[in-house]
């Protein structure tokens, strides 16, 4: 992808950052920052938790240079299912966040919250079962509870029929010890990986080391919907596409890949613009239907400057972009 790889300056020269208000807390963050781009083939997104160090950025600013100056691969589908997501609100939340994503197939529950209870996650879910009976339910601790209290909580949250446990633990070694203690007591419950996906040097790793049954795969931390499409045909497990919290042109990129993989068993987590409350286009990428349609987004120039961020982002994410632009141009690949 040589040719294809724009200068730093290139990149600048229509790079905008924005900070976009959101209507409930998710990941702990009210605002969510992002950098969009326009190259030759369109807008992409370069948004990494502003946590995240440089070579991890890389991957996502991969992927947002695809997006701009490759555009994406055939569909094979006109509109991907989504879930609807559910932060780890209280209870008395729960009806009103759901409203948002309209009718859904299926819904991710935020559990193992710091600072909070198992009996707090198993009420969360119940009540998500009691507005939508028929509804999938997975579960996401994000790697928040240990082996022994993830075994205890999935044998609970196993009566209300979940999909699949999205990282339950931390680390590929720990996935695969609650994946054999679950077979072992005979609860029914599939084990996902997603940050022993994203944030592993090696994606494949979880998937040769048989910890998981389910990958989810997110275009921006994978590099591109190419790559992530050549990580799912290579993990050989059915993958879940999800999003990076992004502005409507990254879940473009999330579209793209979930209309291009050759099997999509699960809805996939790409309604998370129902969470936010701006966006950087008139027409938001919002679940109709239970479904993203694959579309292009018009990016407007109003939102950009209604939602430009303070000075001070700014320059921190032009900065950012340098530094991660000379750590890509530094890989051989
Ligand atoms: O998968 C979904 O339903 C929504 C996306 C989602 O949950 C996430 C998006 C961005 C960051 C993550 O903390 C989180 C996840 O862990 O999957
Ligand atoms: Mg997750």
């Amino acid at each position: 992808m040589e040719n294809t790889r724009p200068s730093l300056s290139d990149l600048q020269a229509n790079a905008r950052v924005v900070t976009l208000p959101m209507r409930v807390k998710f990941r702990g963050i009210l605002h969510r920052e992002a950098l969009v781009f326009r190259g030759p083939a369109g807008w992409g997104e370069f948004s990494p938790f502003p946590e995240y160090g440089d070579p991890e950025a890389a991957s996502w600013l991969a992927a947002g240079i695809e997006a701009a100056w490759e555009g994406y691969p055939e569909p094979v589908r006109t509109s991907v299912p989504v879930n609807g997501t559910v932060p780890a609100v209280g209870v008395e939340h729960v009806e009103k966040v759901l409203s948002r994503f309209g009718e859904v197939p299926a819904v991710k529950v935020k559990v193992a919250e710091r600072g909070q209870s198992v009996a707090e996650d198993l009420a969360r879910v119940a009540e998500v079962r009691r507005l939508l009976p028929h509804a999938g339910i997975r579960v996401d601790a994000n790697g928040g509870w240990d082996e022994a209290t993830a075994v205890d909580a999935l044998e609970a949250l196993a009566e209300a029929g979940l999909e699949y446990a999205e990282q339950p633990v931390a680390g590929i070694p720990g996935l695969r010890a609650v994946r054999l203690e679950l077979q072992r007591r005979g609860i029914p419950v599939l084990i996902a990986a997603d940050e022993s996906v994203r944030r592993e040097t090696d994606p494949l790793l979880v998937a040769r080391e048989d910890a998981a049954d389910v990958i989810i795969v997110k275009a921006a931390p994978l590099g591109g919907v190419r790559r992530a499409l050549s990580v799912v045909a290579a993990a050989g497990l059915p993958a879940v596409v999800s999003s990076a919290l992004d502005t409507s042109v990254g879940i473009r990129a999330g579209v793209a890949l979930a209309a291009s993989l050759p099997d999509l068993p699960y809805a996939c987590g790409l309604g998370t613009l129902s969470l936010m409350e701006g966006d950087v286009t008139g027409e938001p990428l919002l679940p109709d239907g239970g479904a993203l349609a694959v579309r292009e987004v018009p990016v407007s120039e109003e939102l950009l400057e209604r939602y430009a961020a303070a000075p001070e982002r700014q320059q921190w994410w032009l900065d950012r972009l340098a530094r991660v632009h000379a750590q890509l141009a530094s890989r051989t690949s």
